[in-house]
């Protein structure tokens, strides 16, 4: 069994207990009676054509081990603003990244409070029930993750329509040409490549080479993991990416601003 596949097993049973039937009246109800969260779609097209940068909040993971265990999420995430992060990425996941629903709560409510204008936070887990949706919205989130290769097109069409009735946006996540088509007839409108591949962790930009030239216009396109310098910035700005996906080097970076800076003016 690869990775993925433990990982979203192990999801499935934390969830099964949460279980229940979530109506898309309930979502819409939701959705207006809480305050709109800022719009993750409009952060990522930039109106100066730099390139977005979605900065992850991740203490581990299973490629890296430790990253920065203990990291304060609510730290980081103020950091990040400050650093020109368009967006943010908060890993929920507790078993394998160290994250919780907490730390999107926390960071979306300490954003509501301060005199910063707030920026949008992608819920960053694995997601399998509009259950999920409808805590992602009640914690502040603007948008949710859909992993479409782990997903049967009954669960991509729940998540999707339950992601739409909230108010969020979904980033659909990709592989292959053949998850494009998937993503493409489910209607997605932001799909990010994965450039670590989930059965041996390896990181190859040459990947968002590849499958962005097959998204049409319209697409708002992420270029995700394995970014460490300006010139790789450089190399997923060619392709078409508008977004980077960035964990663990800039959750290393003593001076997050100077990266975020380097693969902006890529
Ligand atoms: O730390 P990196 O190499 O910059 O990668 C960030 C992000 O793309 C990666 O954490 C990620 C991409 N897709 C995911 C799905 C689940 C958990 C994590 C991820």
């Amino acid at each position: 069994m690869d990775k993925l596949s433990e990982i979203m097993a192990h999801k499935r049973r934390e969830v099964a207990p949460l279980l229940r039937p979530v109506y898309a009246a309930e979502l819409e109800e939701l959705n207006r009676r809480l305050p709109r969260p800022p719009s993750f779609a409009a952060a990522l097209r930039r109106a100066d054509g730099r390139l977005a940068i979605i900065s992850e909040i991740k203490r581990r993971s299973p490629s890296a081990g430790a990253i920065k265990a203990g990291a304060s999420a609510v730290a980081q995430a103020r950091l990040y603003r400050a650093a020109g992060a368009a967006a943010l990425s908060i890993l929920t996941d507790t078993e394998y990244f160290g994250g919780s629903l907490a730390d999107l709560i926390e960071v979306t409510a300490d954003f509501a409070q301060g005199p910063a204008a707030p920026i949008p936070c992608l819920r960053k887990d694995f997601m399998v029930h509009p259950i999920q949706v409808m805590q992602a919205r009640e914690a502040g989130a603007s948008a949710i993750l859909i992993i479409v290769r782990a997903l049967d097109d009954d669960e991509i069409t729940a998540l999707h329509q339950a992601a739409t009735a909230a108010g969020l946006d979904a980033l659909f996540e990709i592989h292959h040409e053949e998850e494009l088509t998937r993503a493409l007839r489910h209607g997605a409108k932001i799909i990010g490549v994965n450039n670590r591949d989930l059965a041996h962790f390896r990181t190859d930009i040459g990947l968002s080479e590849r499958l962005m030239p097959l998204f049409p216009r319209d697409v708002i396109a992420v270029s995700e993991s394995g970014f460490a310098t300006g010139a790789d910035a450089t190399r997923a700005r060619a392709c078409g990416a508008h977004a980077l996906l960035v964990g663990e080097s800039l959750m290393r970076a003593p001076d997050p601003a100077a990266l975020i800076r380097e693969f902006q003016g890529a």
